[in-house]
């Protein structure tokens, strides 16, 4: 009987001290087979070279690599760090495709990192929502995405990724578990990537549970959660999820996180003309944020093509950002880069597809 052979990179590290067991080898080997596919990154068995004959005969038996790839480029060409802010397609295991995004600043280079194929969430204003959910992305999946860019950055010498940013296609705590395997594979300190986990930032549109486990598992990275309201009947309808996972929820889940951990949240809240940028949104943003450490990143609406939604005039955001800082919190504003070759946020899935009437402007 001819059974097709499994890609050993779908599996977590833990998977492959299984692997080895029902091979009749110890522990160890487990750790040595990660190595060479996520540190040495090698597309064959035969290059395992500590692991004896025998053995990389047997794997590769059972066995394949395979690796993702970057199968469509488009750069924008506002250049920093000598490569504009890029958007790449990338070939997953199995032929679906996700978009990463490089973001190179000053003293930076930030990858942002899809971690599902589609994204069942559906929040109105993101196009990744309109495509539906596909599958969850493996730990190496997420990994690769990261190694792809760097690999093609480090074609410059000094030049490398700095920062992921887990804010690409599809809701990350929908994928936890292969999400904190990446990041523990991205921050090894025995392999020569080693990025630190404080480089890392989750963006979650903010499931109350997952926000607890991420608060439980020790991993060092830093949280975003996507509020975009402040109050529970605007945010519901503009975040289906908003419905189930209520403000007064995330605000507990919130405490407990900052408690925990000892690190404060950024909020991201997209002003959209209209429907949150009133002088009421910016008072209960403020009331939202007392009781634990956090900081408001404010973000420009990106447009999506036929979308009923607009940015705000930088004036009326100026007016918004007063009362904040006048309560004494901590405001940044996030410039959108890429959006000329539709990388910004929220257009990742943007083609020339059609999105369903609802969204056309009125
Ligand atoms: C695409 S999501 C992926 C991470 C996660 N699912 C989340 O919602 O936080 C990354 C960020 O893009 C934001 N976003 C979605 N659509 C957008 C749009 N049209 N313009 C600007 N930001 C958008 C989301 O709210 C979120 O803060
Ligand atoms: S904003 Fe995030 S959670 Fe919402 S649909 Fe887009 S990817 Fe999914």
């Amino acid at each position: 009987m001819h059974t097709e052979k499994v890609n050993i990179k779908s599996y977590s590290r833990k998977d492959l001290q299984h692997v080895v067991a029902e091979l009749g080898e110890p522990g160890y080997r487990a750790n040595q087979i990660h190595r060479w596919l996520f540190n040495e990154q090698v597309e064959n068995f035969e290059s395992m070279t500590n692991l004896g004959a025998k053995l990389r005969n047997r794997l590769s038996n059972r066995y394949v690599i395979q690796s993702c790839s970057i199968v469509k480029k488009q750069l924008d060409p506002e250049k920093k760090n000598g490569m504009g802010t890029s958007k790449f397609l990338v070939k997953l295991h199995d032929e679906q495709t996700v978009e990463t995004v490089l973001i190179p600043a000053e003293d930076r280079n930030t990858v942002c990192v899809s971690s599902q194929v589609g994204c069942p969430l559906r929040c109105t204003f993101c196009a990744t929502g309109y495509m539906g959910f596909t599958r969850n992305l493996n730990a190496a999946e997420m990994a690769e995405q990261v190694y792809l860019v760097n690999n093609l950055l480090t074609a410059t010498p000094t030049n490398h990724v700095t920062n992921v940013v887990f804010m690409g296609m599809g809701e990350p705590l929908l994928n936890t578990s292969n999400v904190i395997e990446a990041i523990e594979t991205l921050s090894d300190k025995d392999y020569s990537f080693s990025l630190p986990q404080r480089k890392i930032t989750i963006s979650t549109v903010g499931l109350i549970p997952q926000i607890d486990a991420i608060a439980r598992s020790g991993i060092k990275t830093k949280l975003a959660v996507s509020l975009h309201a402040a109050n529970q009947q605007k945010r519901a309808s503009l975040m289906p999820v908003a419905k189930e996972h209520t403000l007064d929820g995330l605000h507990n889940a919130l405490e407990r996180y900052v408690d925990l951990t000892g690190k404060p949240v950024t909020l991201v809240y997209m002003l959209l003309e209209g429907i949150n940028d009133t002088m009421e949104d910016a008072k209960s943003l403020v009331a939202f944020c007392s009781g634990f450490l956090c900081k408001i990143n404010l973000i420009d609406y990106n447009s999506i093509v036929n979308m009923k939604f607009k940015p705000v005039e930088t004036e009326w955001r100026d007016r918004f950002i007063r009362i904040l800082v006048g309560a004494g919190l901590n405001v940044t504003v996030r410039k959108s880069y890429g959006t000329s070759i539709n990388a910004a946020c929220g257009q990742l899935a943007l083609k020339e597809k059609t999105l369903p009437a609802d969204r056309f402007i009125k």
